[in-house]
């Protein structure tokens, strides 16, 4: 029986060690902080239960290490454009034309069918050709894909001039920009492939887990427990061994030693190429980072029928957001003025006490350090003011909660960085391209999993990497 080791008990280092264990491996997980789940985190005051990471659960057909039990979400989302239209997505095609028609009028509806037909084909390329495959430069270059599918991936093409060429109704064009940052991306340099994003989410729909997404690591643990892996807690990995080239083991935190050939790192690509390998390495085929998310987690009293269980409020000038927690050469990223405002709130009694709503609030958020002053989240004063801010933009988009808060925590950049060891806070590792880094580490034995590395981030995207590199490493 082999031994492997996984660092890090995120989705994706989970998902890896139970196909592993399930292969006949003697796996065992160390993780550095004290829960299993990594940014599939959940916090609980007061008889309310939040989710502090995914809410969305998309491609359950994805989850096959996971039973799973899931309720489908009709609308999808809410978008509440800044003209005051609302528009429901569903993930029933003909529907959501008719609601399109209904909001924004025919000639719209029409645009959003022709765009689908192409992000169907992105989508049905995407699925055969790069997400279930490792994808490196030379895979790329040497057009070892059908040429059909290369061409309806369009690579070099962004989605916002994808978006631009089917959709004329300006409000149609910032409701697919949005799924950039899905990856963390900005639309305008994210790749066309990301049209795959919007066609997946309502052609397979968006999903709610009872209880709470969180309950996805419960399930992949108790997963791990029936396929004998080995879990460690509080056991950060400080460096992977190797000799000749090859992994021979990882040392821990407190300074002991364990034999291993086989290391499945769930770790961001970044920190185990710069930190956990005996010299740095460079990272080749590292894509732009992603935006990082700030979040505030309000126990709210009384209902709010104005919100599905998503809803997006979008600003007045979405570029201007992007410009702004991006930053560029000449100007430093800093949390948007005017940002988008996603709230997640479940009518399931089981996230809240009776009378109230457990509300999930995120605004795209510039990574933790990466401009001066504005990007410091341990800045004191800047969560509770930026926390203050948002809720006061919520209120001038209609939806005032200020005076029906039962209590409001806020989730820094710097906090997600604490806690689960992403650079900068950056929610999916890597943002949009189709050059992540690869699953195969730089050294024999080393393999990467989870949202820094190919196919990305977001739980579908994690899982897909995590059963690629196990069928990889093969049968024991
Ligand atoms: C606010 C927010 C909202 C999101 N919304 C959605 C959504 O709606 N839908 C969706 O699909 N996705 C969403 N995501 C993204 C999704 O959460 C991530 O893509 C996914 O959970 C990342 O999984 P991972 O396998 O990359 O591991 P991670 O979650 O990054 O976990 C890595 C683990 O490794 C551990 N670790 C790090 N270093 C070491 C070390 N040296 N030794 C041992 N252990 C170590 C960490 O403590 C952590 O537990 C969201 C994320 C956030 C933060």
């Amino acid at each position: 029986m082999s031994r492997v080791v996984v660092v890090g008990a995120g989705v994706g280092g989970l998902t890896a060690a139970v196909r592993l264990a399930r292969a006949g491996h003697a796996v065992t997980v160390f993780e550095r902080s004290d829960h299993l789940g990594g940014k599939l985190g959940v916090y609980e005051r007061d008889g309310f239960r939040f989710d502090t990471g995914p809410s969305l659960l998309t491609l359950p057909q994805v989850f096959t290490e996971a039973a799973l039990d899931l309720e489908p979400l009709d609308p999808v989302l809410r978008h509440v454009f800044p003209d005051g239209t609302v528009l429901d997505s569903s993930p029933v095609h003909a529907e959501f034309l008719e609601r399109i028609a209904a909001a924004m009028g025919d000639e719209a509806a029409h645009d959003w069918d022709r765009f689908w037909h192409r992000a169907r084909r992105i989508w049905t390329a995407s699925w055969r050709s790069v997400l279930r495959k490792p994808v490196t430069p030379a895979s790329l270059a040497a057009l070892s894909w059908r040429v059909g599918d290369l061409a309806a991936i369009a690579p070099g093409r962004t989605l916002r001039s994808l978006g631009r060429h089917y959709l004329r109704d300006p409000r149609l064009r910032m409701m697919l920009d949005r799924y950039a940052t899905y990856t963390g991306a900005d639309p305008r340099r994210a790749p066309a492939a990301l049209a795959a994003v919007p066609y997946a989410e309502l052609a397979f729909g968006g999903w709610y887990v009872p209880g709470g997404l969180g309950t996805l690591a419960t399930v992949l643990a108790s997963a791990c427990a029936s396929a004998g892996v080995r879990i460690e807690l509080n056991t950060p990995v400080e460096h992977i061994e190797t000799a000749a080239g090859r992994v021979t083991g990882v040392r821990l935190g407190d300074g002991s030693l364990v034999r291993t050939e086989t290391v499945v790192s769930n770790v961001d690509a970044l920190t185990v190429y710069r930190d956990l390998l005996p010299e740095p390495r460079r990272l080749t085929g590292l894509a732009d980072r992603s935006l990082a998310g700030f979040v505030l987690l309000m126990g709210v009293r009384g209902e709010t029928p104005s919100l599905a269980h998503h809803t997006v409020f979008f600003p007045s000038y979405y570029d201007s957001e992007f410009d702004t927690v991006f930053g560029s050469a000449t100007r430093r990223a800093r949390p948007a003025a005017d940002p988008t405002v996603f709230v997640t709130r479940a009518a399931d009694p089981r996230v809240h006490p009776s009378g109230c709503e457990a509300w999930f609030v995120l605004v795209n958020a510039p990574r933790h350090g990466t401009g001066w002053r504005e990007t410091d989240w341990r800045r004191a004063g800047l969560a509770d003011a930026y926390g203050d801010h948002v809720l006061g933009v919520l209120a001038r988009r209609g939806l005032d909660v200020r005076d029906r808060l039962v209590f409001r925590e806020t989730r820094t950049p710097a906090d997600l960085a604490a806690a689960t060891g992403a650079p900068g806070g950056a929610i999916y590792g890597t943002a949009g391209g189709l050059m992540r880094p690869v699953n195969r580490g730089a050294v024999e034995g080393l393999h990467l999993v989870g949202g820094s590395v190919h196919p990305g981030g977001g739980l579908p995207m994690v899982t897909l990497s995590a059963q690629m590199v196990a069928d990889r490493i093969g049968p024991a």
